[in-house]
């Protein structure tokens, strides 16, 4: 499925007592045709009669604890199967609820942010983590400095930058940030330009994907990271490179992320060899 960009592979667990494994997600990345940056497998609830669990899994077969992306593409699919409208999930992270809307597109209430420097993680205390002693490039003229952070239940540093988020080298500065020992479980690392009190660019490095077209949790990050530095309201349309999101942090401290989610294909994996089998899904 395609989460404004992300490419998520949905993966139906339930009435299994297995896992996707982080093999099998490498070899199933590796194919032609089937490489996503996440994996969504929903597997049955924990306890009887509660909510379907649901792992995720990066492009690299590292486990990630949220995914904002994946959650709207397991929304629009499962209130498809199901005929329903809301749907609630429980992940590492927590419980989520997801709902899609008249126009088709899916809301999800992605919890509430963790903003101590031990629930980020950080390797060392930082007492006030809206700017943290970080930075790359030239001691005396750093590329990317002092950034926010934020988890969503996944580790998020969101680097502000003044204009031109374009122009920033992602691809190399990105893989040096996400596995800066400062993140003890790695992190997703972001360039936030702010154009308007309600209105940022983002861009993305994953941990455990790389550059996305999109990542939600991020953009949940940096709208969280953009109020509490009285860079933005509390509502913001963030702009990625595979378009809009909205974020808002509500006052109840939930962060809720609405954006589209399209299927792209169904398929099979043939257990005798591995191999999926594709079947396009009508445009
Ligand atoms: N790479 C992230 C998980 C996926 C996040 C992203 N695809 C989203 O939409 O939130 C991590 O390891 O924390």
């Amino acid at each position: 499925m395609n989460g404004l960009g992300n490419q998520i592979i949905v993966v139906d667990m339930r009435g299994r007592a297995d896992r996707v494994t982080p093999a099998a997600a490498i070899a199933i990345n590796a194919m032609a045709g089937t490489k996503f940056d996440q994996i969504m497998a929903i597997h049955d609830a924990r306890t009887p009669g509660t909510a379907n669990y649901i792992e995720i899994i990066n492009s690299d077969g590292s486990r990630a604890q949220a995914c904002g992306n994946g959650m709207r593409c397991v929304v629009q699919a499962l209130t498809a199967e199901l005929g329903v409208q809301r749907l609630t999930f429980e992940t590492v992270a927590g419980l989520l609820f997801g709902e899609e809307q008249a126009d088709g597109m899916i809301t999800v209430d992605m919890g509430t942010p963790k903003l101590a420097w031990y629930d980020i993680p950080l390797a060392e205390e930082f007492a006030d983590t809206r700017k943290i002693e970080l930075q790359i490039g030239p001691i005396d003229a750093p590329v990317l400095h002092s950034p926010s952070v934020a988890s969503m239940g996944n580790p998020h540093a969101t680097f502000w930058v003044g204009d031109d988020v374009w122009s920033f080298a992602l691809d190399r500065f990105g893989p040096m940030l996400e596995n800066h020992p400062i993140f003890p479980e790695r992190a997703n690392i972001s360039l936030a330009q702010v154009t308007a009190p309600d209105k940022m660019i983002l861009r993305t490095w994953e941990r455990g994907a790389g550059l996305t077209e999109a990542c939600g949790t991020a953009a949940c990050a940096a709208v969280v990271n953009g109020a509490r530095t009285r860079r933005t309201a509390r509502a913001v349309t963030v702009t990625l490179p595979g378009g809009d999101l909205h974020v808002e942090w509500r006052a109840d401290d939930h962060v809720v992320l609405t954006g589209p989610a399209e299927r792209e294909w169904t398929g099979i994996v043939d257990p005798a060899t591995g191999v999926w089998v594709r079947d396009e899904v009508a445009a």
